[in-house]
Protein backbone atom coordinates (compact mmCIF):
# COMPACT_ATOMS: atom_id res chain seq x y z
CA UNK A 1 0.00 0.00 0.00
CA UNK A 2 1.54 3.45 -0.71
CA UNK A 3 2.02 5.88 2.05
CA UNK A 4 -0.49 8.55 2.49
CA UNK A 5 1.20 11.94 1.78
CA UNK A 6 1.94 13.51 5.36
CA UNK A 7 0.07 16.87 4.53
CA UNK A 8 -2.30 17.77 7.41
CA UNK A 9 -5.96 18.33 6.44
CA UNK A 10 -5.84 21.98 7.57
CA UNK A 11 -2.31 22.35 5.61
CA UNK A 12 -3.91 21.24 2.27
CA UNK A 13 -6.98 23.60 3.03
CA UNK A 14 -4.71 26.58 3.56
CA UNK A 15 -2.53 25.31 0.56
CA UNK A 16 -5.54 24.96 -1.59
CA UNK A 17 -6.46 28.36 -0.91
CA UNK A 18 -3.23 30.03 -1.34
CA UNK A 19 -3.02 28.30 -4.91
CA UNK A 20 -5.93 31.00 -5.75
CA UNK A 21 -4.38 34.48 -7.17
CA UNK A 22 -7.57 36.11 -5.53
CA UNK A 23 -7.15 34.16 -2.17
CA UNK A 24 -3.38 34.77 -2.02
CA UNK A 25 -3.64 38.54 -2.69
CA UNK A 26 -5.85 38.97 0.16
CA UNK A 27 -3.76 37.06 2.32
CA UNK A 28 -0.69 39.39 1.27
CA UNK A 29 -3.07 41.99 2.39
CA UNK A 30 -3.29 40.39 5.58
CA UNK A 31 -0.22 40.01 6.46
CA UNK A 32 1.48 43.20 5.85
CA UNK A 33 -1.32 44.23 8.05
CA UNK A 34 -0.44 41.90 10.90
CA UNK A 35 3.30 42.95 10.75
CA UNK A 36 2.65 46.30 10.89
CA UNK A 37 0.33 45.86 14.12
CA UNK A 38 3.22 42.85 15.24
CA UNK A 39 0.20 40.37 16.03
CA UNK A 40 1.57 37.48 18.07
CA UNK A 41 1.75 34.62 16.37
CA UNK A 42 -1.41 32.44 17.25
CA UNK A 43 -3.60 35.78 16.99
CA UNK A 44 -1.99 35.92 13.47
CA UNK A 45 -2.73 32.75 12.79
CA UNK A 46 -6.12 32.61 14.25
CA UNK A 47 -7.37 35.62 12.03
CA UNK A 48 -6.03 34.98 8.65
CA UNK A 49 -7.93 31.61 8.23
CA UNK A 50 -11.52 31.01 7.41
CA UNK A 51 -13.81 29.53 10.02
CA UNK A 52 -15.93 27.34 7.99
CA UNK A 53 -15.71 26.47 4.19
CA UNK A 54 -19.33 25.21 3.01
CA UNK A 55 -19.23 23.90 -0.83
CA UNK A 56 -22.49 22.21 -2.09
CA UNK A 57 -23.90 20.92 -5.21
CA UNK A 58 -27.00 22.52 -6.37
CA UNK A 59 -28.86 20.45 -8.91
CA UNK A 60 -31.65 22.26 -10.89
CA UNK A 61 -34.35 21.39 -13.51
CA UNK A 62 -33.97 23.28 -16.49
CA UNK A 63 -36.30 24.87 -18.77
CA UNK A 64 -35.49 22.10 -21.12
CA UNK A 65 -36.07 19.45 -18.80
CA UNK A 66 -32.52 18.72 -18.05
CA UNK A 67 -30.64 18.18 -14.93
CA UNK A 68 -28.24 20.53 -14.53
CA UNK A 69 -25.62 20.37 -11.55
CA UNK A 70 -24.01 23.40 -9.90
CA UNK A 71 -21.40 24.25 -7.45
CA UNK A 72 -21.60 26.34 -4.92
CA UNK A 73 -19.75 27.82 -2.05
CA UNK A 74 -20.20 30.17 1.25
CA UNK A 75 -16.89 30.58 3.45
CA UNK A 76 -17.50 32.45 6.76
CA UNK A 77 -14.62 33.63 7.48
CA UNK A 78 -14.75 34.20 11.21
CA UNK A 79 -17.98 34.43 13.58
CA UNK A 80 -16.77 36.33 16.75
CA UNK A 81 -18.08 39.35 16.45
CA UNK A 82 -21.05 38.99 15.50
CA UNK A 83 -23.08 37.03 12.81
CA UNK A 84 -21.49 36.29 9.27
CA UNK A 85 -22.02 38.98 6.83
CA UNK A 86 -21.66 38.68 3.06
CA UNK A 87 -23.26 38.84 -0.06
CA UNK A 88 -23.74 35.67 -2.57
CA UNK A 89 -22.26 36.10 -6.13
CA UNK A 90 -23.51 34.34 -9.48
CA UNK A 91 -20.71 34.28 -11.98
CA UNK A 92 -18.95 31.68 -14.29
CA UNK A 93 -15.68 32.05 -12.30
CA UNK A 94 -17.01 31.51 -9.04
CA UNK A 95 -14.68 29.40 -6.97
CA UNK A 96 -13.61 28.72 -3.32
CA UNK A 97 -10.36 30.51 -3.17
CA UNK A 98 -12.20 33.65 -4.52
CA UNK A 99 -15.16 32.67 -2.17
CA UNK A 100 -12.62 32.69 1.07
CA UNK A 101 -10.67 35.65 -0.42
CA UNK A 102 -14.19 37.54 -0.86
CA UNK A 103 -14.70 36.65 2.42
CA UNK A 104 -12.06 37.61 4.35
CA UNK A 105 -12.23 41.07 2.87
CA UNK A 106 -15.70 40.92 4.71
CA UNK A 107 -14.49 40.30 7.90
CA UNK A 108 -12.09 43.12 7.85
CA UNK A 109 -14.84 45.56 6.12
CA UNK A 110 -16.89 45.25 8.56
CA UNK A 111 -14.71 45.54 11.77
CA UNK A 112 -13.36 48.86 9.68
CA UNK A 113 -17.02 50.14 9.61
CA UNK A 114 -17.11 48.91 13.33
CA UNK A 115 -20.18 46.51 12.91
CA UNK A 116 -21.11 43.71 15.02
CA UNK A 117 -20.79 40.74 12.38
CA UNK A 118 -18.05 38.67 11.12
CA UNK A 119 -17.58 38.31 7.19
CA UNK A 120 -18.70 35.98 4.70
CA UNK A 121 -19.23 35.33 1.55
CA UNK A 122 -21.05 33.28 -1.16
CA UNK A 123 -20.84 32.03 -4.99
CA UNK A 124 -22.22 29.87 -7.52
CA UNK A 125 -20.55 29.35 -10.75
CA UNK A 126 -22.99 29.94 -12.99
CA UNK A 127 -23.99 32.40 -15.66
CA UNK A 128 -27.06 34.48 -14.65
CA UNK A 129 -27.15 35.97 -17.83
CA UNK A 130 -27.37 33.09 -19.81
CA UNK A 131 -30.66 31.62 -17.35
CA UNK A 132 -34.08 32.54 -17.22
CA UNK A 133 -35.91 33.29 -14.37
CA UNK A 134 -37.58 30.58 -13.10
CA UNK A 135 -34.41 28.25 -14.03
CA UNK A 136 -32.64 30.95 -11.34
CA UNK A 137 -35.53 30.89 -9.27
CA UNK A 138 -35.46 27.19 -8.91
CA UNK A 139 -30.93 27.62 -7.93
CA UNK A 140 -31.34 30.25 -5.40
CA UNK A 141 -34.21 28.02 -3.47
CA UNK A 142 -32.47 25.07 -3.57
CA UNK A 143 -29.43 26.44 -2.67
CA UNK A 144 -30.90 28.45 0.31
CA UNK A 145 -32.07 25.03 1.18
CA UNK A 146 -28.71 23.84 1.01
CA UNK A 147 -27.49 26.79 3.23
CA UNK A 148 -30.06 26.15 6.09
CA UNK A 149 -27.73 24.18 8.64
CA UNK A 150 -25.17 27.02 8.42
CA UNK A 151 -27.23 30.20 8.27
CA UNK A 152 -30.04 32.69 10.66
CA UNK A 153 -30.34 36.11 11.66
CA UNK A 154 -28.16 35.30 14.22
CA UNK A 155 -25.58 33.28 12.02
CA UNK A 156 -24.93 34.06 8.66
CA UNK A 157 -26.87 37.11 6.74
CA UNK A 158 -26.35 37.24 3.23
CA UNK A 159 -26.48 40.46 1.10
CA UNK A 160 -26.53 40.89 -3.17
CA UNK A 161 -23.49 41.02 -4.77
CA UNK A 162 -22.29 40.34 -8.51
CA UNK A 163 -25.26 38.88 -10.26
CA UNK A 164 -27.50 39.02 -7.98
CA UNK A 165 -30.41 41.24 -6.82
CA UNK A 166 -33.14 42.32 -4.95
CA UNK A 167 -35.51 39.09 -6.34
CA UNK A 168 -32.66 37.00 -5.53
CA UNK A 169 -33.45 38.20 -2.18
CA UNK A 170 -36.76 37.50 -2.04
CA UNK A 171 -36.48 34.23 -2.92
CA UNK A 172 -33.83 33.42 0.00
CA UNK A 173 -36.25 35.29 2.36
CA UNK A 174 -39.42 33.02 1.03
CA UNK A 175 -37.32 29.59 1.40
CA UNK A 176 -36.02 30.15 4.54
CA UNK A 177 -39.25 31.62 6.15
CA UNK A 178 -41.49 28.75 4.81
CA UNK A 179 -38.84 26.43 6.99
CA UNK A 180 -39.10 28.19 9.85
CA UNK A 181 -42.77 28.42 9.72
CA UNK A 182 -42.67 32.50 9.92
CA UNK A 183 -41.42 35.55 8.06
CA UNK A 184 -38.61 36.02 8.81
CA UNK A 185 -36.67 39.23 7.36
CA UNK A 186 -33.64 39.26 9.16
CA UNK A 187 -31.99 36.35 6.83
CA UNK A 188 -30.56 38.03 4.63
CA UNK A 189 -30.52 42.05 3.54
CA UNK A 190 -30.68 43.82 0.18
CA UNK A 191 -34.10 42.64 -0.37
CA UNK A 192 -37.31 44.62 -2.04
CA UNK A 193 -38.55 48.03 -0.11
CA UNK A 194 -41.69 45.66 0.22
CA UNK A 195 -40.53 42.51 1.55
CA UNK A 196 -38.65 44.82 4.11
CA UNK A 197 -35.63 46.22 2.65
CA UNK A 198 -34.20 48.78 3.37
CA UNK A 199 -34.73 52.73 1.87
CA UNK A 200 -31.25 53.73 -0.06
CA UNK A 201 -29.90 49.98 0.22
CA UNK A 202 -30.25 49.62 -3.54
CA UNK A 203 -28.05 52.74 -4.00
CA UNK A 204 -25.72 52.44 -0.72
CA UNK A 205 -22.92 51.20 -2.42
CA UNK A 206 -22.71 53.30 -5.02
CA UNK A 207 -23.71 56.40 -2.36
CA UNK A 208 -20.83 55.15 -0.52
CA UNK A 209 -18.12 54.84 -2.94
CA UNK A 210 -19.30 58.45 -4.42
CA UNK A 211 -19.48 60.11 -1.49
CA UNK A 212 -15.62 59.04 -0.34
CA UNK A 213 -14.63 60.05 -3.84
CA UNK A 214 -15.43 63.29 -3.33
CA UNK A 215 -13.89 63.66 0.12
CA UNK A 216 -10.46 62.35 -1.49
CA UNK A 217 -11.20 64.92 -4.61
CA UNK A 218 -11.89 67.91 -1.57
CA UNK A 219 -8.87 66.55 0.45
CA UNK A 220 -6.61 67.43 -2.96
CA UNK A 221 -7.96 70.98 -3.23
CA UNK A 222 -10.15 70.41 -5.97
CA UNK A 223 -13.70 70.29 -6.72
CA UNK A 224 -16.06 67.84 -7.14
CA UNK A 225 -17.65 70.34 -10.31
CA UNK A 226 -14.54 70.03 -12.11
CA UNK A 227 -13.73 66.59 -11.68
CA UNK A 228 -13.66 64.14 -14.54
CA UNK A 229 -15.00 60.14 -13.84
CA UNK A 230 -14.00 56.89 -15.53
CA UNK A 231 -15.77 53.72 -14.29
CA UNK A 232 -15.17 50.13 -14.72
CA UNK A 233 -18.49 48.09 -14.30
CA UNK A 234 -22.57 49.70 -14.48
CA UNK A 235 -23.94 47.51 -12.32
CA UNK A 236 -25.08 48.12 -8.98
CA UNK A 237 -22.16 49.64 -7.51
CA UNK A 238 -20.69 51.40 -10.61
CA UNK A 239 -24.50 52.61 -11.68
CA UNK A 240 -25.42 54.19 -8.91
CA UNK A 241 -21.64 56.03 -7.64
CA UNK A 242 -21.51 57.67 -11.28
CA UNK A 243 -25.49 59.03 -10.53
CA UNK A 244 -24.67 60.53 -7.57
CA UNK A 245 -21.17 62.07 -8.66
CA UNK A 246 -23.01 63.29 -11.66
CA UNK A 247 -25.87 64.96 -9.35
CA UNK A 248 -22.98 66.55 -7.73
CA UNK A 249 -21.50 67.79 -11.12
CA UNK A 250 -18.66 65.81 -11.81
CA UNK A 251 -18.46 64.84 -15.67
CA UNK A 252 -18.83 61.07 -16.31
CA UNK A 253 -16.58 60.84 -19.26
CA UNK A 254 -16.39 56.84 -20.02
CA UNK A 255 -18.03 53.69 -18.85
CA UNK A 256 -17.57 50.22 -19.50
CA UNK A 257 -18.77 46.94 -18.53
CA UNK A 258 -18.77 43.50 -19.72
CA UNK A 259 -20.55 44.01 -22.84
CA UNK A 260 -18.48 47.16 -24.15
CA UNK A 261 -17.09 50.60 -23.08
CA UNK A 262 -18.53 54.06 -24.51
CA UNK A 263 -16.62 57.48 -24.12
CA UNK A 264 -17.97 61.23 -24.54
CA UNK A 265 -15.47 64.00 -23.83
CA UNK A 266 -18.88 65.98 -23.10
CA UNK A 267 -20.16 63.95 -20.20
CA UNK A 268 -22.38 60.85 -20.47
CA UNK A 269 -25.87 61.19 -19.73
CA UNK A 270 -26.23 58.70 -16.76
CA UNK A 271 -30.22 59.18 -16.84
CA UNK A 272 -30.27 58.31 -19.97
CA UNK A 273 -27.66 55.57 -19.54
CA UNK A 274 -29.09 53.59 -16.46
CA UNK A 275 -32.26 52.85 -18.12
CA UNK A 276 -30.33 51.57 -21.26
CA UNK A 277 -27.85 49.39 -19.71
CA UNK A 278 -30.98 47.72 -17.95
CA UNK A 279 -32.47 47.28 -21.25
CA UNK A 280 -30.22 46.30 -23.41
CA UNK A 281 -28.15 43.93 -20.23
CA UNK A 282 -25.15 46.62 -20.85
CA UNK A 283 -23.60 49.98 -22.03
CA UNK A 284 -22.70 48.90 -25.55
CA UNK A 285 -24.24 50.49 -27.99
CA UNK A 286 -25.38 53.77 -26.02
CA UNK A 287 -25.78 55.92 -28.38
CA UNK A 288 -25.09 58.90 -26.33
CA UNK A 289 -21.23 58.00 -26.57
CA UNK A 290 -19.09 56.83 -28.86
CA UNK A 291 -17.94 53.32 -28.07
CA UNK A 292 -14.33 52.39 -27.39
CA UNK A 293 -11.97 49.81 -26.89
CA UNK A 294 -13.06 48.23 -23.13
CA UNK A 295 -8.94 47.51 -22.81
CA UNK A 296 -8.61 51.77 -22.76
CA UNK A 297 -10.66 52.43 -19.88
CA UNK A 298 -8.48 52.16 -17.01
CA UNK A 299 -5.52 53.93 -18.57
CA UNK A 300 -8.20 57.58 -19.57
CA UNK A 301 -6.93 60.39 -18.56
CA UNK A 302 -9.63 61.11 -15.27
CA UNK A 303 -9.47 62.44 -11.91
CA UNK A 304 -11.71 59.71 -9.95
CA UNK A 305 -11.02 56.16 -11.85
CA UNK A 306 -13.38 53.93 -10.24
CA UNK A 307 -13.19 49.82 -10.84
CA UNK A 308 -17.13 48.33 -9.63
CA UNK A 309 -16.42 44.92 -11.57
CA UNK A 310 -14.36 42.18 -10.78
CA UNK A 311 -10.83 41.45 -9.34
CA UNK A 312 -7.26 41.92 -10.34
CA UNK A 313 -7.91 44.63 -12.98
CA UNK A 314 -5.76 46.62 -11.77
CA UNK A 315 -2.46 45.06 -12.46
CA UNK A 316 1.65 44.84 -13.22
CA UNK A 317 1.27 46.08 -16.92
CA UNK A 318 -1.48 48.77 -16.29
CA UNK A 319 -0.66 50.27 -12.98
CA UNK A 320 2.18 52.54 -14.13
CA UNK A 321 -0.37 53.55 -16.59
CA UNK A 322 -2.96 55.18 -14.63
CA UNK A 323 -3.92 58.56 -15.61
CA UNK A 324 -6.04 59.41 -12.15
CA UNK A 325 -5.97 61.10 -9.38
CA UNK A 326 -7.91 59.34 -7.32
CA UNK A 327 -8.53 55.26 -6.84
CA UNK A 328 -11.72 54.39 -5.45
CA UNK A 329 -12.17 51.04 -5.38
CA UNK A 330 -15.86 50.08 -6.05
CA UNK A 331 -15.10 46.62 -6.43
CA UNK A 332 -13.60 44.12 -4.38
CA UNK A 333 -10.12 43.33 -4.57
CA UNK A 334 -9.20 45.20 -7.82
CA UNK A 335 -5.96 45.74 -7.79
CA UNK A 336 -3.17 42.84 -7.33
CA UNK A 337 -0.46 43.09 -4.72
CA UNK A 338 1.90 43.68 -7.82
CA UNK A 339 -0.01 46.97 -8.93
CA UNK A 340 -0.44 48.15 -5.14
CA UNK A 341 3.60 48.40 -4.76
CA UNK A 342 3.83 50.30 -8.22
CA UNK A 343 0.99 52.90 -7.04
CA UNK A 344 2.99 52.84 -3.65
CA UNK A 345 6.02 53.67 -5.27
CA UNK A 346 4.07 56.18 -7.85
CA UNK A 347 2.55 58.70 -5.11
CA UNK A 348 0.97 60.60 -7.09
CA UNK A 349 -2.66 58.29 -6.32
CA UNK A 350 -4.93 58.53 -3.70
CA UNK A 351 -6.05 55.16 -3.35
CA UNK A 352 -9.24 54.57 -1.53
CA UNK A 353 -9.17 51.16 -0.78
CA UNK A 354 -11.94 48.48 -1.25
CA UNK A 355 -12.73 47.52 2.35
CA UNK A 356 -13.32 51.25 3.01
CA UNK A 357 -14.51 52.31 -0.50
CA UNK A 358 -17.72 49.98 -0.80
CA UNK A 359 -18.49 49.65 2.70
CA UNK A 360 -21.80 51.57 2.19
CA UNK A 361 -23.50 48.57 1.15
CA UNK A 362 -22.82 46.56 4.18
CA UNK A 363 -23.26 49.52 6.35
CA UNK A 364 -26.53 50.20 5.30
CA UNK A 365 -26.98 45.88 5.17
CA UNK A 366 -26.53 46.57 8.85
CA UNK A 367 -29.26 49.18 9.15
CA UNK A 368 -31.65 47.08 7.27
CA UNK A 369 -30.87 44.30 9.52
CA UNK A 370 -31.29 46.57 12.81
CA UNK A 371 -34.60 47.30 10.97
CA UNK A 372 -35.65 44.11 10.76
CA UNK A 373 -34.66 43.07 13.51
CA UNK A 374 -36.99 45.52 15.35
CA UNK A 375 -40.44 45.65 13.16
CA UNK A 376 -39.24 49.15 12.50
CA UNK A 377 -38.41 51.49 9.44
CA UNK A 378 -36.06 54.60 9.32
CA UNK A 379 -36.96 57.50 6.54
CA UNK A 380 -34.13 57.46 3.71
CA UNK A 381 -32.85 60.69 5.06
CA UNK A 382 -31.47 58.90 8.39
CA UNK A 383 -30.09 56.38 6.54
CA UNK A 384 -28.08 58.48 4.39
CA UNK A 385 -27.38 60.51 7.23
CA UNK A 386 -26.14 57.22 9.44
CA UNK A 387 -24.33 56.24 6.10
CA UNK A 388 -22.00 59.23 5.57
CA UNK A 389 -21.32 59.75 9.24
CA UNK A 390 -20.22 56.27 9.36
CA UNK A 391 -18.15 56.47 5.97
CA UNK A 392 -16.79 59.83 7.38
CA UNK A 393 -15.44 58.55 10.80
CA UNK A 394 -13.74 55.64 8.64
CA UNK A 395 -12.13 57.99 6.43
CA UNK A 396 -10.90 60.32 9.42
CA UNK A 397 -9.75 57.15 10.95
CA UNK A 398 -7.36 55.46 8.15
CA UNK A 399 -6.07 59.26 7.40
CA UNK A 400 -5.02 59.72 10.91
CA UNK A 401 -3.34 56.33 11.10
CA UNK A 402 -2.01 56.63 7.05
CA UNK A 403 -0.30 60.39 8.24
CA UNK A 404 0.59 59.17 11.81
CA UNK A 405 2.54 55.78 10.70
CA UNK A 406 3.27 56.76 6.95
CA UNK A 407 1.53 54.43 5.64
CA UNK A 408 -0.35 53.13 2.59
CA UNK A 409 -4.31 54.19 2.45
CA UNK A 410 -4.59 50.28 2.07
CA UNK A 411 -2.29 49.31 5.11
CA UNK A 412 -3.88 52.04 7.28
CA UNK A 413 -7.58 50.55 6.47
CA UNK A 414 -6.56 46.57 6.54
CA UNK A 415 -4.62 47.28 9.88
CA UNK A 416 -7.83 48.93 12.00
CA UNK A 417 -10.14 45.89 10.56
CA UNK A 418 -7.90 43.64 11.85
CA UNK A 419 -6.57 44.69 15.11
CA UNK A 420 -10.39 44.68 15.66
CA UNK A 421 -10.87 41.47 15.13
CA UNK A 422 -7.63 40.22 16.94
CA UNK A 423 -8.63 42.19 19.42
CA UNK A 424 -11.95 40.85 19.98
CA UNK A 425 -10.42 36.90 19.16
CA UNK A 426 -7.99 38.05 22.14
CA UNK A 427 -11.03 38.94 24.69
CA UNK A 428 -12.96 35.74 24.01
CA UNK A 429 -9.97 33.49 24.39
CA UNK A 430 -8.65 32.98 20.93
CA UNK A 431 -10.66 29.85 20.16
CA UNK A 432 -13.97 31.13 19.14
N1 LIG B 1 -23.73 45.11 -4.61
C1 LIG B 1 -23.15 45.58 -3.50
O1 LIG B 1 -23.84 46.11 -2.60
C2 LIG B 1 -21.67 45.52 -3.33
C3 LIG B 1 -20.82 45.12 -4.34
N2 LIG B 1 -19.47 45.19 -4.16
C4 LIG B 1 -18.54 44.83 -5.21
O2 LIG B 1 -18.72 45.70 -6.34
C5 LIG B 1 -18.41 45.01 -7.55
C6 LIG B 1 -19.60 45.09 -8.49
O3 LIG B 1 -20.75 44.52 -7.85
P1 LIG B 1 -22.23 44.83 -8.33
O4 LIG B 1 -22.31 46.18 -8.92
O5 LIG B 1 -23.11 44.48 -7.20
O6 LIG B 1 -22.44 43.73 -9.45
P2 LIG B 1 -23.42 43.77 -10.70
O7 LIG B 1 -23.63 42.38 -11.09
O8 LIG B 1 -24.60 44.62 -10.40
O9 LIG B 1 -22.55 44.52 -11.81
C7 LIG B 1 -21.32 44.03 -12.24
C8 LIG B 1 -20.84 44.90 -13.37
O10 LIG B 1 -19.53 44.44 -13.74
C9 LIG B 1 -19.50 44.30 -15.15
N3 LIG B 1 -18.50 43.29 -15.55
C10 LIG B 1 -18.51 41.97 -15.34
N4 LIG B 1 -17.44 41.39 -15.91
C11 LIG B 1 -16.74 42.39 -16.48
C12 LIG B 1 -15.54 42.45 -17.23
N5 LIG B 1 -14.85 41.35 -17.50
N6 LIG B 1 -15.11 43.66 -17.66
C13 LIG B 1 -15.81 44.78 -17.39
N7 LIG B 1 -16.94 44.80 -16.70
C14 LIG B 1 -17.41 43.61 -16.25
C15 LIG B 1 -20.91 43.87 -15.51
O11 LIG B 1 -21.18 44.03 -16.88
C16 LIG B 1 -21.70 44.80 -14.63
O12 LIG B 1 -21.79 46.09 -15.21
C17 LIG B 1 -18.01 43.59 -7.12
O13 LIG B 1 -16.62 43.56 -6.90
C18 LIG B 1 -18.73 43.42 -5.78
O14 LIG B 1 -18.14 42.44 -4.98
C19 LIG B 1 -18.92 45.66 -3.00
C20 LIG B 1 -19.71 46.06 -1.98
C21 LIG B 1 -21.14 45.92 -2.01
O1 LIG C 1 -24.41 44.08 2.19
C1 LIG C 1 -23.79 43.10 2.57
O2 LIG C 1 -24.10 42.41 3.51
C2 LIG C 1 -22.50 42.67 1.88
C3 LIG C 1 -22.14 43.43 0.67
C4 LIG C 1 -20.94 42.78 0.06
O3 LIG C 1 -21.01 41.65 -0.37
C5 LIG C 1 -19.67 43.49 0.05
O4 LIG C 1 -19.52 44.50 0.75
O5 LIG C 1 -18.76 43.05 -0.67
Amino acid sequence: MDNPPKVSPIRAMQEMLLASPVFKQAAAQYDRAAEFLNLKPDTRERCKWPKRLISVSVPVRMDDGSLQMFFAHRVQHHLSRGPVKGGLRYHPSVDIGEVAALASWMTWKCALAGLPFGGGKGGIACNPQAMSPPELERLTRRFTQEMIPFIGPQIDVMAPDVGTNEQVMAWMVDTYSVHVGSLEPGIVTGKPLGLYGSKARREATGHGVAFLAMLAIEKLGMQVKDATVVLQGFGNVGSYAARNLSMNGAKIIAVGDATGAVYNARGLDTRQLMPYAIEHRGVAGFPGGEAIPAEELLTLECDILIPAALERVITEENASKLRCKVLAEGANGPTTTEADAILEARDDIFVIPDIMCNSGGVIVSYFEWVQALQHMSWTEKEVLQKLESMLAASFREVQTLAKQKNLPQRVAAMALGVQRVAETKELRGLYP
